[in-house]
């Protein structure tokens, strides 16, 4: 298998006249915690959708974990979409052995672990939880499962700052001891720029900027500066 757990080759979707992925070009590799930034819009959710096989490209040619993606792929991938929500009358608890009864590979031990580590009561109902808690049991549903990829698309939207650090400091923590390869799409940077050690720019559907973070700050300065430039619609490349 190829070291890259994701590659895109000339990627384009419609939707309707909406071209959503443009010749979207894109190779990431494993084993690293990689951003897909860009601003509302710009495609992150369809790709993402795409490499769970929700959605089908028009044209161009893509490879997940070394294969098409489709329905199997949920068996190697942890999928968290955009705008989440768990029902609001089952308690944390609930939430696990669901995932536990319905999820491959996951490990209620290690569920539970994370609830403990994110702070979390499993006899409360998730109704009465405040917006970042709830977001740390749909966190604790991927985390907990032993897949090869995990793939959260905007985890961090509506969550208070103070609850974002928590939860990306637990990430960061727990993350370090993984081998796993992580792929978080958001279009706002604050708070988590320490996150990614490799990073997508996106931009109307296409990748214009893909490599290690490190890299990316000794050119441009922080991605702060960077995000600040596309919207200015300041960036040529
Ligand atoms: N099911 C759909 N039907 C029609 N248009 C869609 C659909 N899904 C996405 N789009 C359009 O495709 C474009 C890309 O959307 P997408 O959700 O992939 O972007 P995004 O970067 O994830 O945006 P956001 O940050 O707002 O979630 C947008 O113009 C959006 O309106």
């Amino acid at each position: 298998m190829s070291t890259n757990i994701v590659e895109c080759h000339q990627i384009t979707k419609h939707y309707g006249k909406k071209k959503a992925l443009d010749q979207f070009e894109i190779a990431i590799p494993s084993g690293r915690i990689t951003g897909i930034l860009g601003p509302n819009g710009c495609g992150k959710s369809t790709f993402f959708r795409m490499l769970t096989g929700l959605v089908r490209p028009d044209a161009g040619h893509i490879e997940v974990l070394g294969k098409a993606p489709s329905w199997q792929t949920n068996q190697d991938i942890a999928y968290l979409p955009d705008r989440a929500r768990w029902y609001p009358n089952h308690t944390a608890r609930a939430a696990l052995e669901w995932g536990n009864s319905f999820l491959p590979g996951f490990s209620m031990e290690r569920a539970i672990q994370l609830t403990d580590y994110m702070d979390i009561d499993l006899d409360a109902k998730v109704g009465g939880m405040s917006r970042g808690q709830e977001a740390r049991i749909m966190l604790i549903l991927c985390l907990a499962r032993d897949v090869q990829m995990i793939v959260l698309d905007e985890p961090f939207t509506g969550i208070d700052v103070i609850s974002r650090e928590t939860i990306v400091a637990s990430l960061i923590d727990y993350l370090e001891e993984s081998e796993q390869s992580v792929l978080i799409s958001t279009h706002d940077i604050q708070e988590v720029e320490g996150l990614f050690d490799y990073t997508v720019m996106m931009k109307e559907g296409r990748a214009i900027w893909t490599g290690s973070t490190e890299n990316l700050r000794a050119e441009y300065g922080s991605l702060r500066d960077v995000f600040r430039k596309m919207y200015m619609k300041e960036w040529n490349k």
